[in-house]
């Protein structure tokens, strides 16, 4: 029996993997969420679980009192997450918190020898170079969830010996799919989380929105399959069936499909290699019809041009424009900005960040945060209103 940890088990895709191990009979020795106290604890009593961390100080009182006399080790903060990064007999750790705060816990999770599953894709964009230089040196696999990487990585089984010519990365388009910069003055909130075929977390899915989910995961790519970007191209894909596809040096192009539907990847991340019952509906090809595609644009969709623009130079700029756009997508979700305004904000990061080489896990966190600021700031300012 595999046992597992979870980081971001309220969320969508840690509630989506709970469901896996209640399914397949996977030990769950530990949870972690920032503030859902209620619901970690419950989870927490059902799974058995022997580590439970909340990450905001001021529920732990709560946590306390909801978890009493069950034996339940309680933890709080980055070193609560540190610590169920490295507890012994753990078989993979799965990373679904949203955002760059799990990069520190999933260097820790590498160094300690702890396999991956990872969601959190902010860590790869960030600080892809750090994770994967670690992942490669201690031997640790990292299991991949996002559902684009997924497939990429099914479309590779048994063709190790075959050269990668590129990858087709699809997008959905999101909710703005065909719009112009005119039409998408003044959308609100929750047209922008309407997405049409993923039920997702909120920031990811004002990502898609924006196109900047497609930028991170370019990113994401780049660095989980050692490619330079002239080897990705994005097509937009309507349906989100066919979840990406590589193409090889003799032309042949080999894509995974399925409905969307989170369940499978995670899945297919936590039972690797195996194929077993998912808990999913059955494809059907001929109630689709037909299956469309077409080209990005990447003028209305300002943070998709960022990231690839942010990749091509490397470095810090990365981490800067993911450290802006989380800072965006967290007003923009408060009405603070328009949803314009996350775009510009996020080029005008890249365009004024000064660039430089990362060395350490401290270069990283210094760009995001002085992104934020920067992001801050104009907010403040009343420029982006
Ligand atoms: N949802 C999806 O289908 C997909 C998601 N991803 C990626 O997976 C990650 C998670 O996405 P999603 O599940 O949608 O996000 P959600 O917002 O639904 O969930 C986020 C989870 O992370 C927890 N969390 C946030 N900050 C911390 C912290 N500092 N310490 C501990 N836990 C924390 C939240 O806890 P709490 O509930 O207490 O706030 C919650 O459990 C993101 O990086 C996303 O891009 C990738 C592909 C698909
Ligand atoms: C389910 C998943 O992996 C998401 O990252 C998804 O890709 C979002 O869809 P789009 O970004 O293509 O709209
Ligand atoms: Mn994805």
């Amino acid at each position: 029996m595999k046992t597992i940890t979870i980081l971001g088990s309220t969320g969508s895709i840690g509630t989506q993997a709970l469901e896996v191990c209640r399914e397949h009979k996977i030990k769950v020795k530990a949870l972690a969420a920032h503030s859902n106290v209620k619901m970690l604890a419950e989870q927490v009593i059902e799974f058995g679980a022997e580590y439970a961390c909340i990450y905001d100080e001021n529920k732990l009182g709560e946590l306390e009192k909801l978890l009493c006399g069950r034996g339940v080790d309680l933890l709080t903060g980055m070193e609560g997450l540190k610590t169920i990064a490295q507890l012994d007999g753990v078989d993979i750790m799965l990373n679904s918190v949203v955002g760059m705060v799990g990069l520190v816990p999933t260097l820790t999770a590498i160094e300690h020898g702890t396999d991956i599953a990872l969601a959190n894709k902010e860590t790869l964009v960030a600080g892809g170079k750090l994770v994967i230089n670690a992942a490669k040196e201690k031997g640790v696999m990292i299991y991949l969830v996002d559902s684009e990487h997924s497939a990429i990585f099914q479309s590779q089984q048994g063709n190790s010996m075959n050269r990668v010519k590129g990858i087709i990365l699809t997008a959905s388009g999101g909710p703005f799919y065909g719009k112009t910069t005119e039409e998408l003055r003044g959308v609100t909130v929750e047209q922008a989380l309407n997405h049409p075929n993923w039920s997702m977390g909120n920031k990811i899915t004002i990502d898609s929105a924006t196109l900047m989910n497609k930028g991170l995961e370019f990113i994401e790519a780049m660095w989980l399959f050692d490619l330079r970007p002239e080897q990705i191209e994005i097509v937009v894909h309507r349906e989100s069936v066919i979840h990406s596809a590589v193409e090889y040096e003799d032309n042949s192009v080999i894509a995974q499909l399925g409905v969307p539907d989170m369940k499978i990847p995670i899945q297919y991340a936590l039972l690797y290699p195996n194929r077993v019952h998912c808990d999913v509906k059955h494809l059907s090809l001929t109630d689709y019809g037909r299956l469309t595609f077409a080209k990005p644009d990447y003028d209305t969709f300002k943070c998709l041009t960022a990231c690839i623009k942010a990749v091509t130079a490397g470095g810090i700029l990365p981490a800067a424009v993911n450290g802006a756009n989380e800072q965006a997508v967290a007003a923009f979700l408060a009405g603070k900005i328009s949803f314009l305004a996350i775009g510009e904000l996020v080029t005008e990061v890249l365009e004024n960040t000064e660039n430089k080489e990362i060395h350490n896990v401290d270069d990283i966190l210094a760009a995001d945060s002085a992104a934020r600021e920067y992001v801050a700031k104009r907010i403040e300012e009343g420029q982006y209103q």
